[in-house]
């Protein structure tokens, strides 16, 4: 059985039609929970079961908060919450601290609460249904994952906000049918020194990182940055680069 994985959100910002980093992957896993999980129906929201994050940056967590307060009332079983013990405590002390947000994961009762964090090692795969979960070595200000999702027709990998970095390759190139690399390029080359102090990709780098990739599958630009996506994606698309590239669409959905 194929995997089908909608871009919910996949901007570095907000504005206009713009929506931060969100994945819903067959229709049952959220992949990171920025704004663009505010456009599903409640009845889309209702049917998340769990939930996977790169790293604790708001634009990629925003909606989790709300989530779980639009559906507490509805839901008779928790939302499972897969991330780093390190994103897990992020999270606990400084969003659902009982001042930011209620601490859902002891809402009604710590007995039936509406969240379950579950603590995931890198490495460490997660089957749910039809598709395996990875998180794979990533390198941002704060600490952070990228993923892997793979069904019996192939993978997909998700950076997440990154520099990528050697273990990212070595991960990437062990494999085997991969579909796509969706892949950030947050800022353009002029932001260069920006986006190595905010450890996230540019045009520049992005080529250099991507010389240690050993596969040919698609490459799908993320997260690009609204003031100058235009610029950055122009300067992608320039690179010398040996393998098909695009910018990843929000809405789009990618099978494998
Ligand atoms: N010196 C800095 N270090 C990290 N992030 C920065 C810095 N200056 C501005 N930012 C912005 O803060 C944002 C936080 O989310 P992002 O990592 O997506 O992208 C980051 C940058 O756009």
């Amino acid at each position: 059985m194929s995997c089908q994985l909608r871009v919910l959100g996949c901007s570095g910002g907000i504005g206009g039609d713009n929506r931060t980093t969100a994945f819903l992957l067959n229709q049952n896993i959220l992949i990171d929970a920025g704004t663009g999980v505010g456009d599903l129906q409640l009845s889309e929201l209702l049917a998340i079961e769990h939930v996977f994050l790169t790293h604790a940056h708001l634009d990629h967590i925003a909606c989790l908060p709300l989530l779980l307060d639009s559906v507490v009332g509805a839901r008779t079983s928790p939302i499972y919450v897969y991330a780093t013990a390190k994103t897990i405590e992020l999270l606990r002390k400084h969003i659902f601290n009982w001042l930011i947000w209620p601490d859902f994961s002891t809402i009604p009762s710590a007995q039936q609460p509406s969240m379950v964090f579950v603590e995931q090692e890198l490495g460490q795969p997660i089957t749910l249904g039809e598709v395996t979960i990875t998180p794979l070595p990533a390198v941002h200000t704060v600490p952070a994952v990228a993923f892997s999702f793979t069904s019996s027709q192939g993978s997909v990998v998700f950076s997440g906000d990154t520099i990528a970095g050697p273990d990212f390759w070595q991960a990437v190139n062990q494999l085997d049918a991969l579909k796509a690399l969706i892949i950030e390029t947050a800022f353009a080359d002029k932001e260069h020194q920006l986006a190595d102090a905010a450890k996230h990709l540019c045009p520049s780098t992005l080529a250099e990182q991507l010389s240690h990739w050993r596969g040919n599958a698609e490459i799908l630009i993320t997260h690009l940055k609204p003031a100058d996506s235009e610029l950055t994606i122009q300067e992608v698309l320039a690179l010398d680069h040996l393998h098909p590239i695009r910018r990843l669409l929000q809405g789009e959905i990618i099978e494998f």
